[in-house]
């Protein structure tokens, strides 16, 4: 690539925000121009995350909007504000990787129940892509709008996508997932307050998750099928890390090699044989995926495991960045995990 590509980061102290900035700053063809903040604006980037200082986006400051003229948006931000500025941007000819979900979903009608807002701007809904590479790749390499998938979604639908692209009938699946409190934001609830989350497994949403719809719209995108997901997430006292277990009642009792087959050419989902952990995973953008066959119940349990701010978030939308690119997508995302 002659010029670097220039990157504005909306939401960079986030989360999300930082851990896409720590992949960036490793990045061979991206210049990052713009770090947006509104809690920390007027301050340099290092100052507030010294984790920074040994890169070069250390004395980058902070500001509350773009300081310079960029190709493409990272937004890092809360869903109804990513509604209002995803047209805003692709107006002005940006290219938006939205991290949030106000664009993962197809049907705009399922907006007020499962995010609480109306979708007002379905032309632009229209031109989401949904950035799950291992599935769409062809779509993303000519995408103007990446949504990039939640975390919970991502480690089921790399569960699912083999059944689905073979064409195996799964009425229902249960999702059965854990992850790590990061998956909540920086923002501090008292359920997530140390004295409360630690030592201590919590369950929540089990009647309603905005994932679920999430999940059956992909499907449905992917095999033409309707399948009911059974999802019940609940959190643990880890900073990150994410594992789902998929149940599914069905007689394809090949599944190794299903998964194997499915996955033979990509870089980041890896079948593994032995049931996994996420501290195999943690800052990575790896899936490991543990499928076994279980002849007595006729149920085959899928295990996956992701870094919910990795393949869930950040490192995925960087994968989603070098496709649209048309760089190599594992560009500055080859890590391996901290281990232990
Ligand atoms: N955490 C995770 O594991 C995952 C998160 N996501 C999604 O990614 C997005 C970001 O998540 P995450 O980084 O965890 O969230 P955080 O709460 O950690 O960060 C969100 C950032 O958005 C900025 N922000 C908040 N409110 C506003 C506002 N009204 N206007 C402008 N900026 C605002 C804040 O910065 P400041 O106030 O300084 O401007 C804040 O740093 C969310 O949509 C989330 O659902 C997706 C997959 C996984
Ligand atoms: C532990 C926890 O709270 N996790 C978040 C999911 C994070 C995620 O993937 O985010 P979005 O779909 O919001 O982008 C949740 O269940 O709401």
């Amino acid at each position: 690539m002659e010029q670097a590509l220039r990157v504005c980061v909306y939401g960079a102290t986030g989360y999300t925000g930082i851990e896409l900035l720590r992949y960036l700053s490793q990045h061979p063809y991206v210049k990052v121009v713009s770090v947006l903040s509104r809690t920390y604006a007027g301050r340099y980037l290092s100052d507030v995350l010294p984790s920074f200082f040994n890169t070069y986006l250390s004395k980058i400051p902070l500001t509350e909007e773009p300081q310079e003229d960029f190709d493409l948006a990272f937004l890092c931000l809360p869903h109804e504000i990513s509604l209002n500025l995803v047209p805003e941007l692709i107006k002005k000819g940006k290219k938006v990787i939205d991290l949030s979900g106000a664009y993962r979903i197809s049907k705009k009608e399922l907006y007020p129940e499962f995010y609480g807002f109306e979708h007002v701007h379905e032309e632009t809904l229209k031109l989401a892509v949904y950035g799950l590479p291992e599935v769409f790749r062809d779509s993303i390499k000519n995408a103007t709008l990446v949504a990039n998938p939640g975390c919970y979604p991502t480690a089921t639908l790399l569960g699912l996508y083999p059944f689905l692209k073979e064409g195996i009938n799964l009425d229902r699946v249960i999702v059965d997932a854990i992850s790590g409190v990061s998956g909540a934001g920086r923002k501090t609830a008292q359920h997530f307050h140390y004295p409360e989350m630690e030592q201590n497994i919590m369950a929540y949403s089990v009647e309603k998750h905005r994932h679920v719809p999430e999940m059956e719209d992909v499907i449905t995108k992917i095999s033409g099928k309707s399948v009911k997901i059974r999802f019940t997430p609940k959190v643990i006292p880890a900073s990150r890390g994410m594992l789902c277990s998929l149940y599914v009642q069905t007689s394809e009792k090949r599944l190794k090699d299903l998964f194997e087959e499915t996955y033979l050419c990509e870089k980041f989902v890896k079948i593994i044989h032995e049931p996994p952990a996420t501290k195999h995973v943690i800052g990575t953008n790896l899936c490991l995926i543990y499928p076994y066959y279980e002849e007595r119940t006729q149920t085959a349990v899928i295990i996956t495991v992701i870094d919910n701010l990795g393949k869930g978030a950040s490192s995925q939308a960087i994968q989603n960045m070098n496709i649209m690119l048309g760089m190599d997508e594992a560009t500055s995302i080859e890590k391996p995990a901290l281990f232990p």
